[in-house]
């Protein structure tokens, strides 16, 4: 666990540059320890951003894209393809400009895909399971203070003990889709680093509780890094 320190960007597009530049330092320090790095990505606007921002600069990086292990903080429970998984955005931007891995691609398998919600989340937390170090843990805090699919008051989700699984589903997740999967609240505190993204004014209630650390605590103030808890954010989040 590691205490929260800011990072004051100038909206969106500086947050997905300077994201991704950290991301390129950290996976080109790894590859040249020979390990291979580990990445979990993160939905919604500030996700979109790092990985565009990422998209744009993976050719010219010293990376070895090939070489790079990615797993999602938490996937919408919707088809392959469908424009609100959180998977399409790294298809159509990172995976898209760099050649990477489909071993190291560890997706949450689709709703079409032939599995229950529950079939699907323990699929995925068998491999979260299998994965022993994740380098930086991409977590967008929502309006409400959510991270990955963690949301506030919801005390099934916000469970960290004995045999609680790397992955939970969710169901009646109060934004939209009401079904998705997540990484638990366990899996999420293993990362070495987490960045928690938030751009904008609707984000500066939660970020304030987050960094009052206000009871009830906001999802988003749940989860650290072992190293490295940063939060990205620009003046009107941080209000
Ligand atoms: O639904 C989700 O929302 C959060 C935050 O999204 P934002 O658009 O407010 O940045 C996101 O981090 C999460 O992965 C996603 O599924």
């Amino acid at each position: 666990m590691s205490a929260l320190t800011v990072r004051e960007v100038d909206g969106l597009a500086e947050l997905g540059l300077a994201c991704a530049d950290e991301i390129i330092r950290i996976c080109a320090a790894r590859q040249g320890q020979g390990e291979v790095p580990c990445i979990a990505l993160t939905g919604g606007r500030a996700g979109a951003a790092v990985l565009s921002s990422l998209g744009e600069r993976a050719a010219a990086s010293d990376v070895d894209w090939a070489r790079v292990r990615f797993i999602w903080g938490d996937e919408r429970w919707l088809p392959a393809g469908d424009a609100e998984r959180n998977d399409l955005m790294a298809d159509t931007s990172l995976f898209a400009s760099a050649t990477v891995d489909p071993a190291l691609v560890h997706r949450v398998a689709s709703s079409d895909a032939g599995l229950s919600v529950d079939e699907a989340a323990a699929q995925y937390a068998a491999t979260i399971a299998e994965i022993t170090h994740v380098d930086v843990s991409l977590c967008g805090v929502g309006e409400d203070g959510h991270v990955a699919s963690l949301f506030p008051g919801r005390d099934d989700l916000l469970v960290d003990a004995v045999g609680t699984p790397d992955a939970i589903a969710v169901r009646d997740s109060p934004k939209p889709p009401a079904e998705r999967v997540s990484l638990s609240l366990p899996a999420l505190r293993r990362a070495e680093r987490v960045w928690l993204l938030a751009c904008g004014a609707g984000k500066a209630e939660a970020i304030a509780d987050l960094r009052a650390r206000r009871e009830p605590l906001v999802p988003a103030a749940l989860v650290s890094g072992r190293t490295e808890t940063v939060l990205w954010a620009d003046a009107a989040a941080l209000g």
